[in-house]
Order: structure tokens, then C-alpha cells, then sequence
């Protein structure tokens, strides 16, 4: 392991306990709201002896230090996003935030170093004012610090586009070690690099991440193309889909049977001017949330509304063509009558039977699927492989470019990243995927691009792939990448080799579209269904480092920060998934898979563990959570024993509801 420069790093063995108590005084919070800690969804909290807030890595030494010798447990604390218990702890938490500052910006080799706890919406306007640089690929929200993206593997979509993690050079870790050695890990095989990959998905359990090199590109805008389909469309022809472009993200409506499909790519465009203040309040504020929050709050009592919830929800916000009252009633009609147009599977008899036929050619494809990865990757695919189904089923014509008619621009980052086993691109500027663009001033080739896109940019594309008009905006990366998403909400989500996209997919459909013909609608399901496509990358823990992935998300939302039922359907969603497909959850978000599940799933868990155990013998890192995921199977078979744990938990951090 090689040391920061030693100016940074004095033993503290000199320092006494009380010394290191002392020290820590002016930085520690004993008593008042801090020490319950609560997550942004406010689904989980616990309450800790004491908040430390470090504003420098000198004062994560001390605490580290303090924790090991007194023999609690600490957890680092970034911006509590996770909706997850991955922070709770009922000893000391080290809260990142204060951890903040940029400490380079290299617009030569397109590279930054940052401390651990900035959060990325704080680091984005740096990275550009500095720079001109910006991430490559993000996910929904930028709330997160740096650290717990890297540490939770955080994820966008596109299939040339690992998780954020992947884009880490080099990471500054604290190990609860004797005299809590500060330690710079990489790729480089001087610099550990096996603590470095156990760290790119590291869960806060190998170190305390303060600080963090990390690869970017120039800043970029982007073009949104968004448009939907009809759900049977998009599950025969996902893969043409989601490699149309750069990035590609999908929002599945199951009670209406469509999805709504968002395709992004580097442009030189003008940015497109924002929509007038009036709308931005009457679609994102009143309707998305307030209108929202409102009806679902009554969906806790009938949940029968929820379907016709979704095609309110869908006709008057979500779907990309004007807002038009008819489209609402025939959901409301189909719904009446029983049937919900884009799904191939009907709830009759006739359907079920199909469904069931369907269910165990794709359960053996799945096992085919499995086998295939516990062989070694062959070295010319990025991915675990075509399935047989997917690879025989081209019935339809070809999906039709959506930029087909525009000039060519850049769809993919280099090769290099496409090719197992996974070897970083080497930072030289030319290696970079970006082109050399100003995203604040718009030249006149943007002027021209935009006239183009002006004239050819709204044609509506041919029945059956696109039924209504496609829409289209430009802006910055982030501000694309990033949305508005909502309010609190319980999540699960879970990562299916990208092969299997399609089969999950029928699956997920299949179980939906049968539980909406249930009198009642008892599972409960709020929309959307998140589909999202990652590329392979290097982190051992990273649900997508043996391969390309897709990951499928399901939310509840709580209106109003109220409890939702969500446990049984999310348990149904996450077994199907996991069962059929190998289906690795996300782990940020609440799951219930004990380490022998885990160890099936990721072929270097042990590893994992050995390089956990090497840097922190005494188990400074291990939560509740730690403890339940990787470390102590027992922990797990409590935990598996369902509302046993889950009251336990109650009792020692209360979890709502
Ligand atoms: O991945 C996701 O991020 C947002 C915020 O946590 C959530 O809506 C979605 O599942």
C-alpha cells in the first residue's frame, strides 16, 4: 500500500484516547436531532452515540482511530440518499459532508481530484468553471457525494457507459488500521489495486474514501429525444433500443402497457429554451407532485384507483404528445372492460396458459443464460452474450435510427472499454469520447445545427414504433441527465444480465399484467418501472462487473412522507428477478440477500472479504447492514426469517412504517 506524503499522515500513537477525545471535541455532536441519522426517504434511521464532522482528513484519522480502539462501530455518512439502513448504526457516524473541496482540475489530461464528501451537484459547476470538464454519465439526481456513488456503485444508462466508479483513478482511503494509515489505491499494481476494486463498490465496509481522482470528459450538451411505445414493441426490440444511442433510459408504465423512452447523444445544438415558468409549475409541481401525492394518499385505502392513477398520471404528464382527455378514457375504458392494450398476455384462461408456456421457455433460457456465466467471458463480447431468444427473434423491421435524417455524431466511448477484462482508457486527451465544445456559448454551427433540427427534427416516425410526436430539448449534460424525482419514495432495483433484458422484461410483465386482474389491484404497484442499461466495469461488489447489465427499478412512492404497502410486492419483483434472471439487486437499495446469495452472484466475494478483513481485523465497518449482506450468514438467516428482523430493527433504529 503506498502512503500519502508523510507530512499528511503523523502516527497518532502518541495521542491517548482521551487525547483523540480532545481532539475530536470541537467536531462531535453528542446530543440533539444529528444523532439520528435519517435517510432522504426517510424510511430508515438510527440513533448513534455520536456525529463526528471532519472537515479534514487529519480529523477522519483521529475518529477512525478513536472507534477502532474503543471498539465501536463507525460508519462514514455522505449526503444519506441511499434508501437503504447501509449508514445505521447505533455507535459513531462520520459525517463527509464537511469534506468537500476540489483539490485539482486538470483540463490538460481531463482529470479531478476531490475530497470524498462533496456532494456531485456541488461539483458539477466546479468541474466546468475550472475546466470546462464534466462526468461522463450520471444518474436521475446528483445528490449523492462523490464517495457514496463510488461506494454504492450509482449508476446511469447507456451501453457504453460503466457505473461512476469505473471513471475513478485512484482513491484516498483511511483504514481502521492501527494509527489510521491514509492509503492512495488504483489501478497501478504498486497501489493495491485489489483494495481499489474492492472499494469501487465498497459500501463504506473497506475505508473511509477521502478522496478521490477521477477521469471526466469536456463538458458536453446533450439532445433528448423522448417518444413511447407500446410495451409489447419495446420488449421485442429493447436491444435495437437501448443501443440507438449515447445513453438510453426507459420509463415503463405496466397499468398502461407503454413506455416511455428518453434517447440522449453529445450534441452541438443551441440549448432549447426552458418551458415557461406557468407550465414548469402546472406539470412538475402541481400535477407531479401535489395532484401526485394526493391521489396516491388515497390509493392506500383503495387501491383499486391505482390503475387509472397511472393513466391519468401517463396522459397528462408522462407520455410526449399533447395532453388529450380521450387517451385517458379509453385507459379508463380498457381498464373497465379488462384488458390493457401493449401487453401480449391477457388475464383469461387463454392468456395464462400462453403466459405459462412462454414463462418456461424463458426460465430455460435463463438457466442456459447461467450457465454461460459461470464460464469464463469470451474476450470478443462485452457482454454475457446473446440469448437464443433474443438473437432468433428479429420479426420486426429494423428500429429505425430516430436521428436518421441528422447529421452523425459520436455514439459510443472508445473500445477499450467494451473489451473484458476490463483495462481503463489511459488519460491522454485524445483517448477522450468528448468533443472540444463550449456549453455556454452557443456558436454559429450551433445556430445552424439548431435551424436543421428546427426543420427536420419533429417528423413523426412510423406506425407501430412511434404513435405520437417525439419531442425533443437540448441543454447541458447534468441538467438532462438529472430530473425532478418527486418525493420520498421506497425503492428496489435489481441488475439483469444484459442478454436477459427482454426475457425479464416478459416476466416482469407477465406477473404485472396478472396481479392488475386481481378484483382490487392487492399488489399495490405504483409506476414507473425504471429501465436503464449499464456497461461491464471492474468493481468486484458492482452488480455490473461480470458483465453489461440491465437494471429494472421499482418504486412506491410516500405521499406526503407516508407509509405505502411495498414489502410484498417488492419481495415478488425482486425474487422473479433474482430466481429467474441472477438478477444482483442494487446496493443502495433495501434487500434481503444474505452473503451465500451474494457469494453466488459475484465471483470475487471472498475476495471482497479477504481485503475487508486485511484492512479492518477489528470490524470497526461491520453495521447491521455489513453484517447481513457479507459478513455473518446468521445475520441474515434472522434477517431472512422476515418481520422478526424487521421488528427487531424497529426496536434498535426505528424503520417507517
Ligand atoms: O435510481 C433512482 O434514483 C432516484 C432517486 O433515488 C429514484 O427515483 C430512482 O429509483
Amino acid at each position: 500500500m503506498a502512503p500519502l506524503p508523510p507530512p499528511d499522515q503523523p502516527p497518532l500513537d502518541h495521542l491517548s484516547t482521551a487525547d483523540l477525545r480532545a481532539l475530536l471535541h470541537p467536531l462531535t455532536i453528542r446530543a440533539g436531532p444529528p444523532l439520528r441519522f435519517t435517510n432522504w426517504a426517510t424510511t430508515f434511521s438510527s440513533t448513534s452515540q455520536a456525529v463526528f464532522r471532519p472537515t479534514t482528513v487529519e480529523h477522519v484519522r483521529w475518529a477512525v482511530e478513536l472507534a477502532r480502539r474503543e471498539g465501536q462501530e463507525l460508519r462514514a455518512a455522505g449526503a444519506g440518499h441511499s434508501p437503504s439502513d447501509i449508514v445505521c448504526t447505533g455507535g459513531y457516524i462520520l459525517d463527509l459532508k464537511g469534506l468537500n473541496r476540489v483539490l485539482d482540475v486538470d483540463p490538460a489530461t481531463q482529470t479531478f481530484h476531490a475530497e470524498g464528501g462533496i456532494i456531485l451537484r456541488d461539483l458539477h459547476p466546479i468541474l466546468l468553471e475550472k475546466g470546462s470538464l464534466a462526468m461522463s454519465c450520471l444518474g436521475s439526481i446528483s445528490d449523492q457525494t462523490l464517495a457514496g456513488a463510488i461506494s454504492t456503485s450509482t449508476h446511469g444508462s447507456g451501453v457504453s457507459f460503466p457505473s461512476i466508479s469505473t471513471c475513478a483513478t485512484f482513491l484516498d482511503i483511511v483504514l481502521p488500521l492501527p494509527s489510521a494509515p491514509v492509503v492512495r489505491v488504483s489501478r497501478d499494481p504498486a497501489q493495491d489495486p485489489d483494495l481499489f476494486h474492492a472499494a469501487l463498490c465498497g459500501l463504506g465496509a473497506v475505508g473511509i474514501i477521502v478522496g478521490v481522482g477521477m477521469r471526466v470528459e469536456r463538458a458536453f450538451k446533450l439532445e433528448e429525444e423522448v417518444f413511447s411505445m407500446r410495451f409489447d414493441e419495446f420488449n421485442k426490440r429493447w436491444r435495437e433500443i437501448a443501443e440507438s444511442a449515447e445513453h438510453v433510459r426507459c420509463w415503463w408504465f405496466p397499468q398502461v402497457g407503454r413506455v416511455k423512452i428518453s434517447r440522449l447523444n453529445r450534441t452541438t445544438k443551441a440549448i432549447t429554451p426552458p418551458p415557461s415558468a406557468l407550465t414548469t409549475y402546472l406539470s412538475s409541481v402541481l400535477l407531479a407532485k401535489h395532484i401526485h401525492a394526493l391521489v396516491l394518499s388515497l390509493t392506500r385505502y383503495i387501491p383499486s384507483l391505482l390503475p387509472y392513477h397511472a393513466w391519468f398520471m401517463w396522459t397528462f404528464h408522462e407520455q410526449p404528445g399533447r395532453a388529450d382527455w380521450r387517451l385517458f378514457l379509453r385507459g379508463v375504458w380498457e381498464r373497465v372492460v379488462g384488458r390493457t392494450e401493449g401487453s401480449e398476455v391477457w388475464p383469461s384462461v387463454r392468456g395464462l396458459e400462453a403466459m405459462d408456456k412462454e414463462r418456461e421457455k424463458q426460465e430455460l433460457e435463463a438457466k442456459e443464460e447461467k450457465q454461460k456465466l459461470n464460464r469464463p467471458p469470451s474476450p470478443a463480447s462485452s457482454d454475457i452474450g446473446p440469448s437464443p431468444s433474443t438473437s432468433a427473434r428479429p420479426t420486426s423491421p429494423p428500429f429505425r435510427p430516430l436521428d436518421a435524417d441528422r447529421p452523425s455524431r459520436p455514439t459510443k466511448l472508445p473500445s477499450d472499454l467494451l473489451t473484458p477484462p476490463y483495462t481503463p482508457p489511459p488519460l491522454s486527451p485524445s483517448s477522450s469520447p468528448s468533443r472540444s465544445i463550449s456549453p455556454l456559448t452557443i456558436s454559429s454551427s450551433d445556430q445552424n445545427d439548431s435551424e436543421v433540427y428546427a426543420k427536420s427534427g419533429r417528423k413523426k416516425l412510423p406506425w407501430p414504433i412511434l404513435e405520437d410526436e417525439p419531442s425533443y430539448r437540448v441543454d447541458l449534460g447534468v441538467k438532462i441527465f438529472n430530473y425532478d424525482c418527486g418525493f420520498p419514495q421506497y425503492t428496489y432495483e435489481s441488475c439483469v444480465p444484459y442478454s436477459l433484458t427482454g426475457s425479464a422484461l416478459y416476466t416482469l410483465n407477465a406477473f404485472h399484467t396478472t396481479e392488475l386482474a386481481r378484483p382490487g389491484y392487492p399488489l399495490k404497484a405504483h409506476f414507473p418501472i425504471e429501465v436503464r442499461w449499464t456497461e461491464r466495469d471492474d468493481g468486484w461488489l458492482s452488480p455490473t462487473g461480470g458483465g453489461r447489465g440491465c437494471y429494472l427499478g421499482a418504486i412506491q412512492y410516500r405521499p406526503f412522507n407516508l407509509p405505502v404497502p411495498y414489502r410484498s410486492y417488492f419481495s415478488h419483483f425482486a425474487t422473479l428477478l433474482h430466481t429467474s434472471f441472477s438478477g444482483k439487486p442494487h446496493w443502495a437499495k433495501s434487500h434481503h440477500l444474505s452473503p451465500s446469495d451474494l457469494r453466488a452472484l459475484y465471483p470475487r466475494f471472498d475476495d471482497f472479504l479477504r481485503v475487508r478483513e486485511r484492512v479492518d481485523p477489528r470490524g470497526v465497518l461491520v453495521n447491521e447492514y455489513v453484517r447481513r449482506h457479507l459478513v455473518d450468514e446468521c445475520a441474515a438467516g434472522k434477517a431472512e426469517e422476515g418481520k422478526g428482523e424487521m421488528e427487531r430493527r424497529v426496536r434498535r433504529w426505528k424503520v417507517r412504517p
